[in-house]
């Protein structure tokens, strides 16, 4: 007969921006909440559009978070911080370094529930870790698709705009933005500048 354990594992939810994915997380947290779970949810210190201690949707939905500082260290914090929560949310896991990967699995592996959200592709259409890395080793993953802004396809791509205009490839990965810099488009619409 096989012993009962007590399995943690790891959920992904990932697609381009404006796809759902940080109101896809705070429907699954309410739901945890609901059931009775103690949930505790983190969020990097480089995105403030949505004010410093919560998670915020595109749509205006918030949850209240702890902010974690986006280097090896703040994600090595993640573990004592969770304190004694069976449920775990990581929002804009784009914004942490890799040491999230084994951060994430170590709490699935000590039995927590441990929910990431983050967009999978940087504005040049190129995987984003640590989102690959946490896509492939995760139990679940949900990858969400936006609308395209210019054609209405299915959208999986993240389109920078710099004055209106497709951003050149050589501009830095990390640019905290929404809307006025962002647009969601599907990959015949999606362009980067190379001239
Ligand atoms: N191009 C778009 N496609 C789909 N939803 C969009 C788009 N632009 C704005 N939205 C809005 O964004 C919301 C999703 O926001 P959010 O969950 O924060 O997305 P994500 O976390 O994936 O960036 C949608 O419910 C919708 O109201
Ligand atoms: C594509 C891309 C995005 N970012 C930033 C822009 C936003 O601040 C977040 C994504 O937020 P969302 O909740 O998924 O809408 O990431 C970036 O810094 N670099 C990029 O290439
Ligand atoms: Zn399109």
């Amino acid at each position: 007969m096989r012993a009962i354990r007590e399995n943690g594992w790891v959920e992904v939810i990932s697609g381009s921006m404006f796809s759902g994915k940080t109101e896809e997380l705070l429907r699954r947290l309410r739901r945890a909440e609901i059931a009775g779970q103690e949930v505790v949810a983190f969020t990097p210190a480089v995105d403030d559009r949505y004010g410093q201690a919560e998670l915020g949707s595109h749509a205006g939905h918030t949850w209240e978070a702890t902010v974690v500082d986006n280097t090896a260290e703040g994600v090595r914090s993640i573990p004592d911080r969770a304190d004694g929560a069976s449920v775990v949310a990581i929002d804009e896991a784009n914004f942490f370094p890799e040491e999230l990967v084994a951060v994430a699995n170590e709490l699935a592996t000590a039995g927590r529930r441990v929910i990431v959200s983050g967009t999978d592709q940087t504005y040049r259409g190129e995987p984003f870790e640590p989102l690959g890395q946490l896509m492939a080793t995760a139990e679940y993953v949900d990858k969400l698709r936006a609308i395209c802004a210019v054609c209405g396809e299915p959208a999986t791509r993240n389109q920078r705009l710099v004055d209106g205009e497709p951003a050149h490839v050589d501009e830095p990965t990390i640019v905290v933005g929404a809307e006025e810099s962002y647009e969601a488009r599907c990959r015949s619409c999606h362009e980067v500048r190379t001239d």
